[in-house]
């Protein structure tokens, strides 16, 4: 319960049981004197429901995990949130520093999952973000005009929306954060930072592999993550104009969509997704191949009574939507053969690569390991190893010959210089070996670095050849992907040979850090942007002229 509800006096009016029950409870108001006593009550039950105790990684893996292993398998995916203003919607989605949401934790798995499975193929993550705000919809990664929904093979497209080439979580990271520094927020009655718009992140992710016919398969897909504006009347918000006009649009999204629920759920041939751009954008998820998750937000308290009851009705019907069968995006690439052998070659460089890089990182593994030894043995007065070449195992002699021993060692024959020496002998044939390794590693690295120049070489050639076939076909789409290396200005190389993880660093940071959390922090908003509309990033207190993520070497895309 949100602070000023306990202050308001409110009372919890949700239960929830064996984890998949909600009883919702509606209790008499206080001056229907006759009826004081009766009480009300309504029982939905979901796939799960989670007590306000649960972390967000529990909603991370109950809700989300299975749409991100399955995108890998190129099946789309969807999760939204829906419910009232102030329920945690953003909350969820999008978390805090401490405790991040499902968009972060999807994020970081998805890229955990791609870190362990790049052996055998080759993955490409591209990334949008947008938000539908009084029925048009806006880059949130690159603002500008209104972008323009369009129906092409791949479904409904928002025709010119950037799609970054990510390659780390930090770098999405980065991106989300200016994705909603940009998103249009207000302060209501119900929630300081309230999102007006609905918001949507998605990464398609391409898997390039060769199958056991050595077939060149390309495998595509799509995760789209939906924070959806609040589900409340314009009366519950404001009452001024603008205020009105909002709360109107985002109904008519959310009517669409409560009208889409119904027709799907009734089998109807017709399903109005043209009502609104939120539908049209939620078509896929809807009614597509898509597995898809929608997570209900409430308040438990008695005060936002009518909400939650609107809002469980509206999950409660959602739940009984089927979506089509969902077969992986699966396509065998047929290539010219030379371009089908270039290809393969592709791969199989890349797959080398890798294995190189292992092999890399575990001699300097080996190293550390030994350097560390080297260390312990030069400040020990006596090495292990030092020792159990001077003195016999303790369990090998009787008591006696053993004191006698040990008294011939430390006395007459073994003096303090031999002792000395010994340890320096061992020292020393520990830091040959230290020199040994070293000089491998050099060696192999050299190697590496020489390899790895050659098939960029090689691989840059292949782009060049392959960009130049794919611009009479692909060109509209080729275009509007842009990638950080073209971008990024060119590097000081210094004569060293730099490996292409060198190449694609993150961003180097602002100069003044924002943090991507700020909207749980700050509180006055105080300019007002494009068309008089206010985003998260005027909710921070810093200066709205603040140096922009997009503007970072790597993400130059507007002119300052
Ligand atoms: N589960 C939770 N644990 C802790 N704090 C929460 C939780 N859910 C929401 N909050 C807090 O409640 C406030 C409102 O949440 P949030 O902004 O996510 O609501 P919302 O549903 O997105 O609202 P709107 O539709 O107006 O954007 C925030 O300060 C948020 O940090």
């Amino acid at each position: 319960m949100a602070k000023k509800e306990r202050e308001a006096g409110s009372r919890c009016c949700v239960r929830i049981v064996n984890r998949r029950d909600v009883y919702l409870t509606e209790f008499a108001s206080e001056n229907d004197y006759l009826r004081l006593k009766r009480v009300r009550g309504r029982h939905f039950t979901f796939d799960a429901a989670f007590l306000d105790s649960t972390t967000q990684q529990e909603v991370y893996s109950t809700t989300t995990a299975d749409l991100v292993e399955a995108v890998l398998q190129g099946r789309n995916g969807s999760v939204f949130c829906y419910g009232a203003t102030g329920a945690g919607k953003t909350y969820t989605m999008l978390g805090t520093v401490e405790n991040p949401g499902v968009m972060v934790l999807a994020i970081k798995d998805l890229f955990n999952k791609i870190r362990q499975r790049s052996f055998d193929g080759n993955h490409v993550v591209h990334l949008s973000y947008l938000e539908v705000y009084n029925e048009s919809v806006r880059d949130l990664l690159s603002p500008g005009r209104p972008l323009v929904l369009r129906e092409d093979k791949q479904g409904i497209v928002a025709a010119g929306l950037t799609q970054y080439r990510a390659y780390s979580t930090d770098e999405v990271m980065a991106l989300l954060q200016q994705g909603n520094q940009n998103r249009t927020t207000e302060p209501t009655r119900a929630n300081e930072t309230s999102s007006r718009s609905h918001a949507i992140l998605q990464v398609v992710v391409e898997y390039r592999f060769k199958d056991a016919s050595n077939n060149v398969i390309n495998r595509v897909g799509k995760l789209s993550l939906i924070d959806l504006a609040g589900s409340e009347r314009a009366l519950a918000t404001d009452q001024r104009t603008l205020r009105s006009l909002e709360g109107a649009n985002i109904n008519r999204s959310l009517l669409a969509l409560s009208s889409c629920i119904n027709a799907l759920v009734e089998g109807k041939k017709h399903i109005p997704y043209r009502n609104s751009k939120l539908t049209q954008l939620l078509k896929d998820s809807l009614g597509g191949p898509c597995n898809t998750v929608m997570i209900a937000n409430i308040s438990p308290s008695n005060l936002s009574f009518g909400e939650t009851q609107n809002t469980l009705h509206w999950a409660d019907r959602a739940k009984e939507i089927r979506t089509k069968a969902c077969d992986a995006n699966e396509e065998i690439l047929q290539l010219p053969e030379s371009e089908t052998d270039q290809a393969k070659l592709l791969l199989e460089l890349q797959k080398e690569n890798r294995e190189l890089r292992i092999q890399l990182a575990r001699q300097q593994q080996k190293l550390l390991t030994i350097q560390a030894q080297s260390l312990a043995a030069n400040s020990s007065p006596t090495p292990s190893s030092v020792t159990s070449f001077l003195s016999p195992p303790p369990s090998a002699q009787p008591n006696e010959k053993r004191k006698t021993r040990s008294s011939f060692l430390t006395g007459n024959c073994f003096t303090p210089e031999l002792k000395k020496r010994g340890e320096e002998e061992a020292v020393k044939e520990l830091q040959r070996t230290v020199k040994a390794l070293e000089a491998e590693i050099e060696r192999m690295k050299k190697d590496h670095a020489m390899q790895m120049k050659r098939k960029d070489d090689f691989i840059r050639e292949l782009s060049r050849k392959g960009a130049k076939t794919t611009e009479g076909v692909g060109g509209e789409r080729a275009k509007r992907v842009v990638m950080r290396t073209s971008l990024r200005p060119k590097e000081q190389t210094d004569g060293e040979l730099k490996s292409p993880s060198h190449r694609f660093l993150s961003p180097a940071p602002t100069a003044k850090k924002r943090s991507f959390w700020d909207i749980t922090t700050a509180n006055s908003p105080s300019v007002v942007s494009l068309n008089g509309r206010k985003t998260r990033s005027h909710v921070t207190s810093e200066p709205v002229a603040a140096p922009s993520m997009l503007l970072q070497p790597g993400f130059a895309r507007r002119k300052p």
